[in-house]
């Protein structure tokens, strides 16, 4: 582990599929303690950037360290640092919630004894459902059992794509109270997210990525006081009022992308 006060260090990231390049030279830091949001309209590059982090895909060039350990030299370590949230398709749908953290227990080698496992789901509200499956689960409850596994090792970088898609305004704050608890206990969360209002609420500081590039970095205050003179922003701002959103839509265009 390095004394570093930045927990993830991506410098220079290129990605590419065959001929396209995904990522363009991307470089960020996360520090201890930060909610880090990453922004940008469909096919920016958000998710390659996460998946090169966690070594899910190849990298072409660029050095990503997590915790201080190298992804590329130093594998294990760095992805043993990392908590990473997994999409609701990943989980068997007919196992059963006690079954699921049973499992992901095991795979992260942490003792899911009878109190542990009751303190999980008292913790997540899932006293009562927890011999449901998977599958019959409401959005929000499997969006807390995917939070939940993927902070069971306790890892010091915790990483969430589109955390809140598709859950009501109530299971969406009550997923941002989380989030904001797993930096409260000292750890990083890397997310993207699609809702500039989630990026107001939760992230200390944000990227806003197009074309594989990032455009800025800022806190999200920052942004919308650097900006809410540009003409481009006034022109897209509404009622008078400029948001993040505004500055996002001044900065990346109008244009629907594909
Ligand atoms: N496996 C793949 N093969 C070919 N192209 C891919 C692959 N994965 C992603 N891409 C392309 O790379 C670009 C970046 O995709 P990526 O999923 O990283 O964007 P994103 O910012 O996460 O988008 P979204 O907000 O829509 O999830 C897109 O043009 C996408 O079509």
């Amino acid at each position: 582990m390095s004394d570093d006060t930045f927990l993830l260090n991506v410098q220079g990231l290129y990605v590419s599929y065959g001929n396209f390049k995904a990522v363009q030279d991307i470089s960020f830091s996360v520090q201890q303690g930060e909610i880090f949001g990453l922004l940008g309209p469909n096919g920016a590059g958000k998710t390659s950037t996460l998946s090169a982090i966690e070594g899910l895909i190849k990298f072409d060039a660029g050095s990503i360290t997590v915790d201080g350990y190298d992804v590329l030299k130093d594998p294990l370590h760095a992805r043993a640092a990392m908590g990473v949230q997994l999409q609701s398709t990943s989980f068997q749908p007919e196992l059963n919630v006690t079954q699921i953290l049973q499992l992901f227990g095991g795979i992260y080698g942490v003792d899911m004894n009878r109190d542990k496992l009751q303190s999980i789901l008292r913790d997540i509200q899932l006293e009562d459902a927890a011999h449901k499956k998977f599958s019959q689960l409401s959005g929000g409850q499997q969006q807390r059992v995917s939070l939940v596994i993927a902070t069971i090792h306790n890892p010091r970088l915790v990483m969430l794509d589109e955390p809140t898609t598709g859950l009501d305004p109530q299971s969406r704050r009550q997923l941002w109270e989380r989030i904001e608890a797993i930096r409260g206990q000292g750890h990083s969360v890397l997310l993207t997210t699609h809702s500039m209002e989630e990026a107001e609420a939760v992230c200390d500081r944000i990227a806003i990525v197009d074309h594989g590039n990032i455009l800025t970095i800022d806190t999200p205050q920052n942004l919308i006081d650097r900006h809410r003179d540009d003409p481009e922003v006034i022109a897209v701002s509404r009622r008078g009022k400029v948001t993040l959103e505004d500055v996002f839509i001044a900065l990346t265009g109008r244009a629907v992308r594909a």
